[in-house]
């Protein structure tokens, strides 16, 4: 029999030779180097608890404070395999009892936790640090994700001035439940949307390369109650962005403003609803604007007092060098009279995208219906007089996705067929309605307004990446 310390020795060189001989290389991932958290171990916690959920069969869960969601987290010897760029990765959870200890500056963990990462040795250079990175980046997001968020304001009414404790945001959780699958709007346009907005937030490297602030802007507009304000609150659902909602009748200087744009973080939806309303930015005329110049020019500051904030400031404001000091930035401006906006605002790169939301359309129409009555697709027969009757008076009755929600929720008591054979006669005696209006106005007035609207819409097309409503109508919508 050897003594053990032979043993040991032996051990120790054999599995020295197999760890030469064997394909796989392993690193071990510890809770602790002894002094400090090893961060890169909780960030494999996090996420690895994204797939851990599905393929693991025991599994600790946890709620961390100020948390939404749950972590799962693999329990001792528990394994999962991940894929990386084609290669496989395996992952061990290994916990051991900690011997006792004889003296400690401070107290240890009983147990010692690790996680050990199995590769093949080939795939070493794919790994190493690419995959790391990508585990800590991951693993961030998904912090940030499983944070609460914030709706951020800059009015607080009458209490007390702009600036209290050096902060000029005041912020409440964000609770909107409005999200892209209840918003009533046609899904092709949704998808475009949405297709933008994952462009955007994986579009760093692009940004990079083509040397552009990593931004981007929206301009929606349409009538009242046609789902603006859900639209952002959608947005933001779907990012999991922080929103401030610049209110900018209490900014009162330029300077102030940029003051509030720098307190605003990465990530987040910087929102000025009613944009027309809250500042007079048609005061210009048709002067060339000096848009570019950091400060207003003389002549502007005569026409407005430096105490009031001018269309430049707004446009540095978004646009400007100060727009970048963070990144990752949506701007979202919000009117019901697009034609009221200075040409400025509106020019290609300022708003990127100009949303028209409009009169609720027939595919918006069943978003709602399955919404507020539960009628899903097919539940009612295509080619029955109600569903036909629904699709020619929802376009003819002009009626806001608000109005029709209005009409749903007063009826969703009811059986599904019973409330949606009422909102076909509301419809229908909107149209009736419409039809008789019409026939009086359209000798005079009613052409000019016409007009007007088209000239209106011409500059965000000419201008930006115009988004049409459903059909040639909308043009009327506004
Ligand atoms: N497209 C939509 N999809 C789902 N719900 C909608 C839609 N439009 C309006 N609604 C409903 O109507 C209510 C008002 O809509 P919202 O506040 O988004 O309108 P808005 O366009 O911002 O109006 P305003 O121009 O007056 O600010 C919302 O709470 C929502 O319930
Ligand atoms: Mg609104």
């Amino acid at each position: 029999v050897l003594p053990p310390e032979i043993r040991f020795a032996a051990a120790t060189v054999l599995h020295r030779l197999f760890l030469c001989f064997s394909t796989y290389c392993y690193y071990d991932i510890t809770e602790t180097d002894g002094v400090s958290t090893n961060e890169l171990y909780h960030s494999v916690q996090l996420y690895l608890s994204r797939s851990a959920s599905v393929a693991a069969t025991r599994l600790s869960l946890s709620r961390g404070l100020n948390s939404s969601a749950f972590t799962f987290g693999l329990s001792s010897h528990d394994r999962l395999v991940d894929t990386f760029r084609g290669a496989t990765a395996t992952w061990e959870h290994v916990v051991t009892q900690r011997q006792a200890q004889t003296f400690s500056w401070r107290p240890l963990p009983e147990e010692k936790r690790s996680f050990t990462l199995r590769i093949k040795k080939k795939d070493k250079p794919l790994f190493v640090p690419a995959y790391l990175d990508h585990i800590m980046d991951t693993a961030t997001e998904l912090r940030r994700r499983s944070q609460e968020r914030l709706l951020y304001t800059n009015s607080r009414g009458s209490s007390g001035g702009i600036e209290s404790r050096g902060f000029p945001w005041e912020s409440v959780p964000f609770k909107h439940p409005s999200t892209f699958e209840t918003l009533a709007m046609d899904p092709e346009r949704k998808e475009l949307i949405m297709a933008d907005l994952r462009d955007f937030t994986e579009g760093k490297a692009f940004y990079e390369k083509t040397g552009r602030a990593w931004k981007r802007g929206y301009l929606l507009y349409g009538p009242p109650g046609t789902g603006k304000s859900s639209m952002i609150a959608a947005m933001a659902n779907f990012l999991g962005y922080d929103v401030y909602d610049l209110e900018l009748t209490e900014v009162s200087t330029n300077s102030e403003l940029r003051k509030l744009l720098m307190k605003t973080t990465s990530k987040s939806i910087i929102v000025i609803e009613d944009i027309d309303c809250s500042i007079n930015l048609t005061n210009r005329g048709p002067k060339k604007l000096p848009i570019d110049s950091p400060s207003p020019s003389p002549e502007d500051s005569n026409a407005a007092s430096p105490k009031t904030i001018t269309l430049s400031g707004l446009l540095n404001f978004t646009d400007g060098l100060w727009s970048c000091c963070g990144s990752e930035r949506i701007f979202v401006f919000t009117t019901n009279h697009v034609e009221k906006l200075d040409s400025a605002l509106l020019r290609s790169g300022r708003m990127d995208m100009h949303i028209l939301m409009g009169y609720c359309s027939f595919p918006a129409l069943k978003i709602l219906m399955k919404n507020y009555l539960g009628i899903e697709d097919g539940d009612l027969d295509e080619k029955s007089d109600l569903v036909t009757g629904l699709e020619a008076a929802i376009d003819e009755a002009e009626i806001t996705p608000a109005d029709v929600s209005e009409i749903l929720i007063k009826n969703r008591r009811r059986d599904k067929l019973a409330a949606s054979a009422e909102l076909l006669e509301t419809l229908k005696a909107r149209w009736e309605k419409r039809r008789k209006e019409g026939g009086k106005k359209s000798s005079g007035d009613g052409m000019e307004v016409e007009e007007e609207e088209k000239r209106a819409l011409d500059s965000p097309k000419e201008s930006g990446q115009a988004m049409e409503g459903r059909n040639g109508k909308d043009e009327g919508a506004l």
